[in-house]
């Protein structure tokens, strides 16, 4: 008998109700799990009878029924992650959670619910009050809970409607069994001509910021978002990852579908394919941002307002960049021609400031790309080309000091999320990473892999990209591929057997992205 772990394409479980017009329920579920190129289960909660105008009947499915579903997959189809969508009574309900809590303890699946009680239209989709057994039971199962306004204020009995009084909703939610929640914007008009969720995990308010797309065709919108951030989770996507990715999916299908004629009525959403054009996603709202006031983060306001657009990079290919923590080493791969390079000294002695003033001098003298990590003030203060900074250190560093001296930019970024975060900056270049695992730096929580890498350069073409983490020569064909123009290494220059012609051998895979850098 085969490993039922051991699978070709991630299993996702859908939950949930059948919508006879397809445009909802586990039509559009297992639609959006084959986009994800995961392979789509489902338990059926209920047989609804609906078409684009109206709901005319539920059909719940006895216990019996639903039962026998979810134990047939459980015996052969393990999960990668489960999205739940309608349940139709108390009972489904109570039935659902205790399943969960017996799988869970066998291993854990990232659980995301989409509180699916009432149609768009106003049709009621349960029998009777669910509220509490989903508060009590079904929740403290859950990882993730994505409601839309309605939802939100069917749960919490809180009348939110502005940004202020969702974030307390949110975190009331949150109280009530640990769930992560993603508030959909779809029923609340924040910003003109914007559809904003808010994403609150107990840590950290965040606002994803996305466009209004006019049209109708928005049935199965929940339906589909709550499966794509089901679908990234099971591939292995940190939840905010998966929330921002999801979005991009739904904002791609509401535009690309935007104008199908299916049903006289509201119309499904489109299911497109994966997300790959930086229009369908979200801007991520930052400390700083003029909005923030407006989106009631009043108390995470930053002190410097948001500073973007940074000075430009030569080139969008930088080539190979070799990450180093002595002037002795930059000294010798200038003289080897590499012209893209890196000073990061984690220990730094009382000499610092003569170092990075050494290594400047050498900078300028072999015109090199040359940035310092971590060090800005120094960077600045000793006229240095441009500063590497980490996500941490955007809240603090003087980024209006670092653009005013005409200092390059490079932010790392750890995801999609971080990703879209450091993009409204506009940095000089963006850093990926980590790619592989790397015994340099503990940075086994963010994994990239080489795919989820390609789909992210897939965002900005145009844009300075730089890779790094665990990239070696055996792998550098592979993030080549993914279309950045740069790869940063540490350990396979500094510890390769022979530095020089390691150099060589990756020029020669990166072609014509080696390019000669500017004076400087
Ligand atoms: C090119 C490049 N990418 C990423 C990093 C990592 O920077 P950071 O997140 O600031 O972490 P530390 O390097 O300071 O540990 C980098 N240095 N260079
Ligand atoms: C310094 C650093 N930053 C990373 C990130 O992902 O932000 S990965 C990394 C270590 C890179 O070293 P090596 O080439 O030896 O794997
Ligand atoms: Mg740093």
């Amino acid at each position: 008998m085969r490993d039922q772990f051991l699978t070709d394409k991630s299993i996702v479980w859908t939950i949930a109700g059948s919508d006879s017009g397809g445009g909802a329920g586990i039509q559009a579920d297992l639609l959006t799990f084959a986009d994800f190129g995961c392979h789509g289960c489902s338990a059926i909660t209920a047989n609804t009878a609906q078409n684009t105008l109206e709901v005319t009947a539920l059909n719940a499915v006895p216990l019996a029924v639903l039962n026998s579903q979810l134990q047939a997959l459980q015996r052969d189809l393990f999960p990668a992650a489960i999205k739940i969508g309608m349940l139709a009574n108390s009972e489904q309900v109570l039935l659902v959670a205790d399943f969960l809590r017996r799988l869970k303890a066998l291993q854990s699946v990232p659980i995301i619910y989409d509180p699916v009680a009432i149609a768009t239209n106003g049709a009621n989709l349960t029998e009777g009050d669910i509220t509490t057994e989903v508060l009590t039971q079904l929740l403290p199962q859950c990882d993730l809970v994505t409601p839309n306004l309605h939802e939100l204020i069917w749960l919490t009995k809180i009348r939110a409607k502005d940004a202020a009084s969702i974030i307390s909703a949110a975190r009331q939610l949150h109280s009530m069994g640990g769930a992560a929640v993603l508030v959909t914007g779809g029923h609340s008009q924040l910003g003109p001509n914007e559809v904003s969720d808010l994403f609150w995990d107990g840590e950290k308010v965040d606002w994803f910021i996305g466009r209004q797309v006019p049209g109708n065709n928005s049935h199965g919108t929940g339906c589909s978002l709550s499966s794509a951030i089901a679908a990234c989770r099971a591939l292995g996507y940190p939840v905010r990852d998966a929330c921002v990715v999801g979005k991009a999916y739904v904002q791609r299908g509401l535009r690309l579908g935007a104008n199908q004629h299916i049903g006289t009525g509201n119309g499904p959403v489109g299911h497109c394919g994966w997300p790959l054009e930086l229009i369908d996603f979200p801007e991520v709202l930052i400390p700083g941002d003029a909005r923030a006031q407006h989106y009631g983060l009043g108390a995470q306001i930053s002190e410097q307002p948001l500073v973007s657009g940074f000075a430009a990079m030569d080139s969008q290919a930088l080539g190979l960049y070799p990450v180093v923590d002595t002037v002795g080493w930059l000294q010798r791969l200038a003289e080897q021609g590499v012209r893209t390079l890196q000073l990061r000294i984690k220990n730094p002695g009382e000499d610092l400031r003569e170092q990075v003033q050494q290594a400047v001098a050498i900078g300028r003298s072999y015109k090199l790309r040359l940035f310092i990590n971590d060090y800005w003030q120094l960077a600045i203060e000793c006229g240095a080309y441009g500063v590497h900074l980490g996500q941490e250190d955007l809240q603090v560093a003087d980024l209006s000091a670092i653009r005013s001296a005409g200092l390059k930019l490079g932010i790392s970024t750890h995801g999609f999320y971080e990703l879209l975060l450091a993009y409204r900056y506009r940095p000089s270049y963006l850093a990926i990473g980590a790619i592989y695992a790397t015994d340099t730096k503990d940075m086994s929580e963010q994994l990239q892999g080489a795919e989820k890498l390609a789909r992210m350069a897939a965002l900005l073409p145009q844009y300075p990209l730089v890779a790094i983490g665990g990239i070696n020569l055996q792998r550098a064909p592979e993030v080549i591929a993914a279309n950045v123009g740069s790869i940063a290494v540490v350990s396979a220059i500094t510890r390769a057997k022979d530095y020089k012609r390691a150099i060589v051998e990756f020029n020669a895979l990166l072609g014509d992205k080696c390019a000669e850098a500017e004076s400087c």
